[in-house]
């Protein structure tokens, strides 16, 4: 025992040097299998396949073994099937929040060290002490639709049921094909197709990075370009959020971070921040590098569908977040008072 106690803590008091952009060198107090690293996350299948990811890559940017991370699994509200199931609007029950206040509690409290988040799921600001500026190299950003039956759009019979609960994907949906039905269609990945699978709709819509994450081989998609359904900001990329004040995992998160997928989400999230993008509003928003330019291309929609204002422009790299901004005014301006009220 005594012996296997100074074993571990001789790893503990190895010191780990990481260059960091080149510019000096910092020393990490790596974590261990007696003392790991904590990290936190929602408990659906996706969510552990992002953890994992998450700890994947941390471990071969360190040569760690596995153990020297501990995967907690937290309940959040959205998690919560009754809550869910009971059809209420997303915002009475927590609105963005709802996936991520008792993660954030629990960061907040040391009961883990970093969390791991989809950010599509995340809302533009973190409370105070803490940060969400780490982000893996991001998945295929496009939507897909999903069906036994059929491969586009175009090929839905009329009147189709589609089942979505995505106000964006319901309001791009019947901007194109006003006749086709929309419903309700909550859950996760599984329970989603499981009510395909019993014929309650016709198709419903995924994003492939969740089907990729997944490894989903199996069902029946089909990719849309996101010239025909703009994906939501910031879908396909994993964010990683930690203390401002744990010095450990900003070093450790900073090894892993995609900087493209930082700059493309600096416009895509400064888009969304000033236009407000509450669950309510059906908002798309995709930037793209080239070179030194990002491109951002955004839409905003009427609730029913029955209009949809889009914008297209570049800029050098670095002003991402300021298009973002910009774009966002142009929408807001040619939208006018009372273009995100609820019409159904
Ligand atoms: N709102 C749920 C959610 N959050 C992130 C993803 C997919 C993975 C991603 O976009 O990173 C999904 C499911 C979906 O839209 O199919």
């Amino acid at each position: 025992m005594a012996a296997n106690c100074q074993g571990q803590q001789a790893r503990c008091l190895s010191w780990h040097y990481v260059a960091i952009k080149g510019q000096y060198m910092t020393q990490i107090d790596l974590p261990s299998p007696a003392s790991p690293l904590k990290i936190g996350t929602r408990g659906s299948p996706l969510a552990l396949a992002q953890a994992y990811e998450t700890r994947r890559r941390l471990a071969a940017a360190f040569d760690l073994p596995h153990d020297a991370f501990e995967i907690v699994v937290i309940k959040t509200t959205g998690d919560n099937q009754a809550l869910i199931a009971a059809d209420k609007p997303l915002k009475e029950l927590g609105g963005k929040g709802l996936f991520t206040k008792e993660i954030e509690e629990d960061l907040l409290s040391g009961a883990i060290d970093i969390a791991v988040h989809s950010m599509k799921d995340m809302p533009v600001a973190q409370p105070g002490g803490l940060l969400l500026d780490t982000y893996l190299p991001r998945e295929d950003v496009r939507d897909a639709l999903i069906s036994p039956t059929c491969g586009s759009l175009q090929d839905l019979a009329k009147g189709a049921v589609v089942g979505t609960s995505s106000l964006r994907r319901r309001a791009q949906l019947l901007h194109r094909r006003p006749d086709l039905h929309v419903v309700q269609f909550r859950g996760n990945v599984q329970t989603r197709l499981l009510k395909l699978s019993e014929g309650v709709a016709e198709c419903t819509f995924l994003a492939m990075a969740g089907l990729n994450r997944l490894a989903m081989a199996d069902v029946p998609a089909t990719a849309i370009e996101a010239s025909d359904m703009l994906p939501a900001v910031a879908q396909g990329a994993i964010g990683i959020e930690r203390r401002v004040t744990d010095r450990r995992a900003g070093d450790m998160l900073a090894a892993i971070h995609d900087s493209q997928t930082g700059e493309r989400l600096a416009a895509e999230r400064a888009f969304l921040a000033a236009l407000d993008g509450s669950c309510e509003t059906p908002i798309a928003g995709l930037a793209t590098l080239d070179g030194t330019t990002l491109r951002l291309r955004g839409e905003v929609l009427r609730v029913d569908g029955s209009q949809s204002l889009t914008d297209d422009q570049s800029c050098p790299i670095e002003d991402g977040a300021q298009l973002g901004r910009e774009m966002a005014a142009e929408l807001l301006a040619r939208a006018g008072t009372g273009f995100f009220d609820w019409k159904n």
